[in-house]
């Protein structure tokens, strides 16, 4: 049986991570790399790893990982696509599920 990879995903120009990102709450150009961040911020510990349990079931259906990391109620998330060597749409789909997410 032919079975295909999915189509590897490409950089957004500059033009598409800008609109984007005016449609991403939250998130931000990080300021060294291709690559967009946001922190999420929590009334507790439980409900930021609650949030990263979602958020981790997400990304690995998706097979696409976050960068990020967690101090008591707050997770510092880091979004970009290593086999592209920066942004794409992956990034954007997985930064608007954990928005939604967060929100609950
Ligand atoms: C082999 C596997 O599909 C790849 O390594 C996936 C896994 N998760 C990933 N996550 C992210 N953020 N970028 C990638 O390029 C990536 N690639």
């Amino acid at each position: 049986m032919n079975v295909k990879e999915p189509p590897m995903a490409e950089k957004l120009t500059p033009e598409a991570r800008a609109a984007a990102l005016a449609d991403l709450p939250g998130w931000s150009q990080d300021d060294n790399r291709d690559a967009i961040r946001r922190r999420f911020s929590f009334k507790t510990f439980n409900q930021a790893f609650g949030f990263m349990t979602r958020c981790a079931l997400v990304a690995e259906k998706m097979d696409h990982h976050p960068e990020w990391s967690n101090v008591y109620n707050t997770v510092d998330v880091t979004l970009s696509t290593h086999d592209a060597g920066g942004l794409t749409d992956l990034d954007i789909k997985l930064a608007r599920s954990m928005n939604r997410i967060a929100e609950g």
